[in-house]
């Protein structure tokens, strides 16, 4: 079977166990085309197309279960006293899809309205919660995560959130335009206010999740608007704390992929425990007459992303051996073969 970008299923005919679609980063505003700081264009305008292109093609499939939005709706730029109106105008044309859409915030739905208005626009299984869990299957559990839990953006000026992220900012970026990475190295440079972080709380309910999940003998997904692998991203566009989010993920083997969004151009690594890293292509990012958006076919063994235009295809296996794991330092599991292969290494070794 072929894909609009090329590659080629790798058993074709096998059906998969369930589908569903993907898109971010929106960032529609009823304003002029324009450019990122850094000069890449933006068509705000376009970008609605681009949504309801992806709606129309989840729908046609028919068997798409259910879609998500990996964040960043409705763009900063967008003239304050139309945010209210143009949040709801495009969660309106998510409902057009026949299944749920499963949604997540992102730094621009923060600029335009604050958690309290944002949060129960988005039909989230809690009003007053942005992260959550979902299983679409017995097998398999989804988790979506609040990257701006701990933010300067979104929380009242007086919120421990805010005062926690103003003074890691403070700390970490000693820039006054606290957006600006001018003088941070390395991964240092994730340390914007664009960006945000998973609070304690949020870890623990992640900690407890992927426990519940192991014990249920499910495979998870991570779903989080700020990426969580500097392999697969810039480092600009990283989350604040990714290293104490994947060290968690780590604890265990039930996740096997990570999809995010945020940095534009898209991305995908596979992390030393074997876990897919994925960053989606922005729908603001197509100039008119392109679409970047997709559905993803899980199967026993791996998640295919077939991806239109700008979103590029990926396959991501689910399977890692355990020994691999054990040797990366990664949640360790002995099964009789692996003793095996580590008594035989061993005599080898003494003699
Ligand atoms: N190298 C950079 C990148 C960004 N900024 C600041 O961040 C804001 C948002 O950037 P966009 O890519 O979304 O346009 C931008 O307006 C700048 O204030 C920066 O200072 N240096
Ligand atoms: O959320 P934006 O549009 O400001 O973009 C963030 C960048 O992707 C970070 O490099």
């Amino acid at each position: 079977m072929g894909y609009p970008n090329g590659l080629v299923s790798v058993s074709p005919g096998k059906q998969p166990l369930f589908s569903f679609g993907v898109i971010t980063d929106v960032q529609y505003a009823d304003i002029p085309d324009g450019r990122s700081f850094l000069g890449v264009p933006r068509y705000y305008r376009n970008s609605l197309l681009v949504l309801q292109k992806a709606i129309q093609n989840w729908n046609n499939r028919q068997s798409i279960s259910f879609s998500l939005n990996l964040g960043d709706i409705v763009d900063g730029y967008c003239p304050k006293e139309q945010s209210l109106e143009a949040v709801k105008k495009v969660v309106k044309e998510f409902d057009n899809f026949n299944g749920r859409v499963y949604h997540m915030i992102g730094n621009h739905c923060l600029y335009n309205l604050p958690r309290s208005k944002l949060l129960p626009l988005l039909n989230l299984p809690s009003a007053d919660c942005a992260y959550y869990d979902f299983s679409p299957i017995p097998e398999y559990r989804f988790v979506v995560l609040d990257a701006y839990d701990i933010s300067a953006i979104g929380w009242p000026d007086d919120h421990p959130h805010t005062v926690e992220a103003v003074n890691l900012l403070n700390e970490k970026n000693p820039n006054l335009e606290k957006n600006s990475p001018d003088g941070l190295v390395g991964l240092e440079r994730r340390f914007l206010k664009f960006n945000g972080g998973v609070g304690k709380d949020q870890l623990k309910w992640l900690d407890k999740t992927l426990q519940d999940a192991t014990k249920s003998n499910q495979k998870v997904v991570v779903c989080c608007h700020i990426p969580l692998d500097p392999g697969a991203t810039s480092k600009e566009s990283l989350l604040w704390n990714y290293d104490e989010v994947m060290d968690v993920i780590h604890r265990y083997d039930c996740v096997k992929v990570c999809l995010g969004g945020h940095d534009h151009k898209g991305g995908h690594s596979v992390d030393t425990c074997g876990v897919h890293h994925r960053v989606l292509e922005a729908a603001l990012e197509c100039p008119p007459g392109t679409n970047a958006f997709g559905y993803i076919d899980v199967y026993e063994d791996r998640l295919s992303l077939i991806g239109t235009d700008r979103m590029a295809s990926t396959e991501m296996d689910v399977y890692v051996p355990d020994f691999q794991l054990a040797m990366s330092g990664c949640n360790l599991k002995l099964y009789p073969f692996d003793l095996i292969y580590l008594l035989v290494l061993v005599m080898m070794i003494r003699r």
